[in-house]
């Protein structure tokens, strides 16, 4: 008798490797008609400090709150260091912090008492957390804040308060959405630091922003989305390819005008 052959092994491409920080393969999700994310596939290296760009409306919050488990996909997958973010979310969400756009924050509480409660909620013991937020408000420039009630913040201050949050467990990854909106120069200079130095030590930071310039000098990759589609990737160098990153993205996302039709103006 002739013995059945094996069937084939299941093979590891199901998991990504768990060298690169975030990997997402066919992240698709549609709003009723309006398709927001149209299968996207993203490798983000450890280590690399990556910028998600794209015109507003592209599906960059979409794309990002997928990853990161705070939106659900229709389709597709995402992990964090080859941890599935939506089979195992504890250890996904314990490797990465998270600064989601627009998202209400606990604002009844101090500044203090919410990166403690942060850092609580991860499973922090009481004496790690207080050293921990009193390093991050110091860092932020909120020790004084730290007493004031979040709801009384500044958009700034918000902003800066829940980077403390996101980043109080130490996790692996930073995905941080519009991270220097409303930031002041000298606190944004401040943040940018503190970024280099996790992303110096290892840690790997993907943020999305419209500010090319940022993203250029800041970033070693990006990525570029428009209308739902993953339109470039690679390093900076390698997708603005010797021009300036601005007129690349203008290039590969279209849509300028000039100001014809406000002759009223
Ligand atoms: N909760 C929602 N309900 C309905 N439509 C949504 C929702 N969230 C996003 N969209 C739509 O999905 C598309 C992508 O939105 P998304 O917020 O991901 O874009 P973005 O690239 O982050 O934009 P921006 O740069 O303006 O913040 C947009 O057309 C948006 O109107």
């Amino acid at each position: 008798m002739i013995a059945a052959p094996e069937p084939p092994l299941r093979r590891a491409h199901d998991s990504p490797d768990p060298d690169l920080a975030l990997v997402t393969r066919a992240l698709a999700k549609r709003f009723g008609d309006r398709t927001a994310l149209a299968g996207l596939d993203l490798e983000v290296p450890a280590g690399s400090f990556f910028g998600v760009v794209g015109p507003n409306g592209a599906g960059k919050t979409t794309a990002l709150s997928m990853a990161t488990g705070l939106l659900r996909p229709d389709h597709g997958q995402a992990w964090i260091h080859g941890v599935d973010v939506w089979a195992q979310p504890l250890e996904a969400k314990r490797r990465v912090g998270v600064l989601a756009d627009g998202v209400r924050t606990f604002d009844r509480l101090t500044g203090a008492q919410l990166v403690t409660y942060a850092g609580l909620l991860h499973g922090l013991d009481a004496e790690t957390v207080a050293q921990r937020t009193a390093d991050l408000l110091r860092v932020m420039d909120l020790q004084d804040a730290g007493r004031k009630l979040v709801v009384d913040y500044s958009a700034g201050m918000t902003k800066k308060v829940n980077l403390a949050a996101a980043m109080v467990h130490a996790p692996d990854v930073l995905v941080l959405d519009e991270p220097f909106e409303a930031v002041d120069p000298v606190s944004a200079a401040n943040i940018r630091d503190i970024l280099n130095d996790y992303v110096g030590r290892g840690g790997t930071v993907i943020v999305s922003s419209h500010v090319m310039d940022l993203v250029q000098r800041m970033c070693t990759h990006v990525a570029v989305i428009a209308d739902g589609t993953l339109r470039a990737t690679g390093t900076v160098e390698e997708v603005r390819a010797g021009r300036d990153l601005e007129e690349r993205f203008v290039d590969l996302v279209g849509g300028r005008h000039t100001g014809e039709g406000l002759a009223w103006l």
